[in-house]
Formats: structure tokens, C-alpha cells, sequence
């Protein structure tokens, strides 16, 4: 249906220089989505079409007033472009969007700009839409997308507003990740072919052609110009701030847990310590009281003990009314066995001795070492006889035991009741008379007092 005065015509058009992904010129050739659409229609139409190269939109818009271009092939409608050009079919549409830096809240639509002044390039429909129904809003004009995109990064313009498509390509290409989709304009891009009034009649070619257009190809071409590779966007500083508090935040929990560690550690060290100072203590006072009453060669108890306790089992006897008797015993000729055999065998002796005595006792009664080699028996409630019969007991024991060196060792004993509630001083004066006797008798023997 192509009118024959275009058959065998190159038709001349212009395009965007710079809209990519819709289209541009890189490289002096015409490239985007209007140049695989241009290349279908040239295939289903067998029309020829030749690029004017223009440098802005601006100079293509001049360029189709002027006629030197006979169309452009993707553009919207408007009031002022409908005075010299007339359109196909639409074929492509794109929703317009707001930019805004990353701050800003999202504003949804227009009406919620308030007075936020609006970047909007040169020559573009939405400036007509803008003006025509939002004449309030502060307008900065700006050459293309690009400089509308950055004159919202450098603080020029609040906002900026075009297509969807090719603003995100712009923002990965030109690396403006501080912007965001702030809303939507509403206003869809309806993408056609102007072509200029005086040849009108070939639209009816192209809007054919449009048509028979298959969903496929509109497919593949939508695919190939909006596979944009979209880098991840991760915010190191905020990722690096949060960081360095945790780690910030695990150093001290460390510190804190080492130092609680620290300090547990030496508390349980000065606790440890504490606790054997005592027992250390406990020790050497119990070692202190055994000394106190205890003479530290036989163990047996001493004068001390003597004097302290039993004066007190005396007063208890007088109480009873049971008399208690005392038994004197010194070994017979102990500076000879000292001189014949040394001083370490005599405190051998005096050992061995203590052991008999502690031996052949009954349990009430006392041993104690009264001084040098002279011991005492306290027997409470205890008869003459039956403290005769204790000597007789110790004094055969003695006969049997064999002591070192083969010392012959014998004992004289003086033996005393107790008369009448006698004072025990007293009655261990007249038990020492008694053994006073004994030795003067010839020794190894008892005297009763
Ligand atoms: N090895 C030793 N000898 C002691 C100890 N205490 C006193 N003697 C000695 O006991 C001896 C007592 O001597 P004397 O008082 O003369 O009495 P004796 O030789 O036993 O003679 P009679 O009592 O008369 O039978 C002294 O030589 C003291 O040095 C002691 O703890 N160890």
C-alpha cells in the first residue's frame, strides 16, 4: 500500500541523540529500541530510511519543523509537535517516574512534590505536561536525562522526572546510587513514529507495518533493551559501622569477661590462701594446747595439766565423797644408765617407760610426768589396795619389758590414799615420803604412805 512517489526514496529521520535504552546515536549509527523497530518496519514496508545525525533533541525537533527531516521514529504526542507532525499507532509505552536523592521521602505522585523544583530536559513532552497542568512547580531545564539525573545528585534541582527505562539505565551507568524512584508521574510514555505533515501518507505503510508486528518481536526487542545488569547496591558504610560496633561491642564483653576471670581467679587464690593460714593456725594452736599440757618427749601429760585439772577432779572426789589415791614412781638409778649409755638412750628409756605405764593404767586414771624420771598416777575413787595392785601390775610389766641395750630398768613407788578430804598436795607429800622410803629401802620396790 506504500504510495508509489516513496518507492525507491530513502526517507530521511532523526532521533534522540542521546535517550538509550529507547535510542541514540553511538558512533554515528543509530542505535535502541526505535533502531530494531525502524529495521522491522524498513523489512515488512521495503522502504529505505537514512539518519539525519542531530546532536540534542532540541535540533531533532527543529530538524522535523523544519521538514529536513521527514520522521523520527519514537516519540510521544503533543499539542505543539501535533502543528507539524502526525502519528502512528502507539507501539511502545513506558512509565514516567520521580527521581530524588536517597534522603527523601517517597513522594508516590505529583501532587505530593509540595514546592520541590522538578529537573525536566529540554524539548520533552512531559515539560508541555508539567507546564500545562502543574504550572507551579519550579522547573530547571536541563539538556537530557543525564544532566537531569545529576543536577538532582549535585543538590540543583530537588527532583527530576522521566522515562522509567532509560533512567535506570542511566543511574548504573553513571554510577548515581545515591538516587531512588521517589514515585510515579501517572503519565505513561505512548512511544509512536511522527512523521512529518507533508508526508503524512506514508504512515499508512508504517502503521501496517506496526501491525503486523508480532508479539514475539515485540518481545525480543522489550528483552534485549531492558536486560540491564543491576550491580548490587550495598551500603559499606553503614555495613562497616555496624561492624565495628560488635566488634567493638565483643572486645569489651571479652575484656570484661577476662577481667571478672582475672579477678574470680585471684579471689579463689587468696581464699586458698586464707583457708590453709588456717588451717596452719588450727594446727599450731592445737599443737600449742597439746604443749601446754603435754611434756614433749613421752606426750604424756605434764605438771601443767597436773596442777589445772586435777586439782579440779580432787574437788570433785571431796563432792562424791570418794577418796582418790596417788602413786609416785621414779627409776632407780636413771644418772647411771644416762652416764653408761648417753642421754639419747635414757630419753629412749623414759619413752618406753611412759608406754608401759599408759598401757597398764585403767581409763580414769591420769599418768603424768612430773619432771626428770619421776612420774605420777592420779587413780580417782580408788583404794590403798587397789592402787597397791596398779604398782604391782606396772612394776611386773616393767620386769618384762625388754629395753633398749638390755637395760635392766626397775622403779621404786611411793603410794598415798587420800585421808579425810585431804588437799592432794598433801597427800602426794606423803606419797613422796613413801617413795623416799622405797628408795631408801634398796629401791625396786612400793612404799605405802
Ligand atoms: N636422758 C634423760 N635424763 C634425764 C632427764 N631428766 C632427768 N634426767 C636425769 O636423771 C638423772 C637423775 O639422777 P638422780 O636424781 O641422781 O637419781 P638416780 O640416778 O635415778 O638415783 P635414784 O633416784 O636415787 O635411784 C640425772 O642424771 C638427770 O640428768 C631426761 O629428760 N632425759
Amino acid at each position: 500500500n506504500t504510495p508509489v512517489s516513496y518507492e525507491g526514496k530513502t526517507l530521511t529521520y532523526c532521533v534522540d541523540p542521546d535517550w538509550m535504552p529507547y535510542e541514540a546515536i553511538r558512533d554515528g549509527t543509530h542505535v535502541g529500541i526505535s533502531a530494531d523497530y525502524l529495521a522491522l518496519v524498513a523489512k515488512k514496508t521495503g522502504l529505505e530510511f537514512s539518519l539525519l545525525r542531530t546532536e540534542s533533541w532540541v535540533q531533532t525537533l527543529q530538524l522535523l519543523q523544519s521538514g529536513d527531516c521527514m520522521l523520527s521514529p519514537l516519540l510521544n504526542r503533543s499539542a505543539t509537535r501535533e502543528q507539524y507532525l502526525h502519528f502512528s499507532q502507539v507501539y511502545f509505552r513506558a512509565p514516567n517516574v520521580l527521581v530524588s536523592l536517597r534522603q527523601q521521602p517517597f513522594l508516590q505522585t505529583m501532587e505530593n512534590i509540595g514546592s520541590r523544583s522538578l529537573a525536566v530536559p529540554e524539548g520533552y513532552r512531559l515539560l508541555e505536561h508539567i507546564q500545562r497542568y502543574y504550572p507551579q512547580t519550579p522547573i530547571v531545564l536541563v539538556e537530557n536525562e543525564t544532566a537531569g539525573l545529576h543536577a538532582v545528585a549535585d543538590g540543583k534541582a530537588d527532583l527530576f522526572i522521566g522515562s522509567l527505562y532509560s533512567i535506570n539505565r542511566q543511574i548504573q551507568q553513571e554510577t548515581l546510587y545515591q538516587l531512588k524512584v521517589a514515585g510515579w508521574l501517572g503519565l505513561e510514555d505512548e512511544l509512536r513514529f511522527g512523521v512529518v505533515t507533508a508526508h503524512q501518507p506514508i504512515l499508512t505503510a508504517i502503521n501496517q507495518a506496526l501491525a503486523d508486528i508480532t508479539e514475539a518481536e515485540h518481545v525480543a526487542i522489550y528483552q534485549k533493551w531492558s536486560r540491564i545488569k543491576v550491580p548490587e547496591v550495598v551500603n559499606y558504610t553503614l555495613m562497616w559501622q555496624l561492624g565495628a560496633a560488635a566488634l567493638a561491642l565483643i572486645l569489651l564483653l571479652a575484656a570484661w569477661n577476662y577481667r571478672s576471670r582475672y579477678f574470680y581467679l585471684r579471689l579463689q587464690e587468696k581464699n586458698r590462701q586464707l583457708e590453709q593460714t588456717r588451717t596452719e593456725l588450727e594446727a599450731a594452736v592445737q599443737k600449742l594446747e597439746f604443749l601446754s599440757n603435754h611434756d614433749p618427749l613421752t606426750h604424756l601429760y605434764n605438771r601443767n595439766h597436773f596442777d589445772n585439772n586435777l586439782r579440779a577432779a580432787q574437788q570433785r572426789a571431796a563432792q562424791a565423797q570418794q577418796a582418790f589415791s596417788l602413786a609416785l614412781i621414779d627409776i632407780d638409778l636413771f644418772k647411771q644408765i644416762n652416764d653408761t649409755h648417753g642421754h639419747t638412750i635414757g630419753d629412749a628409756i623414759l619413752r618406753e617407760l611412759a608406754q608401759i605405764l599408759s598401757t597398764e593404767v585403767r581409763e580414769q586414771d591420769q599418768v603424768t610426768r612430773w619432771g626428770g624420771e619421776e612420774f605420777v598416777i592420779f587413780c580417782q575413787h580408788t583404794t590403798l589396795a587397789e592402787v597397791k595392785a596398779l604398782c604391782d601390775r606396772v612394776a611386773a610389766a616393767i620386769k618384762r619389758h625388754s629395753f633398749s641395750h638390755n637395760i635392766n630398768l626397775t622403779c621404786s613407788f611411793g603410794v598415798a590414799e587420800q585421808q579425810d578430804n585431804e588437799d592432794l598436795l598433801h597427800c602426794f607429800e606423803r606419797a613422796d615420803k613413801a617413795l623416799y622410803q622405797a628408795k631408801q629401802a634398796g629401791r625396786n620396790q612400793i612404799c605405802i604412805a
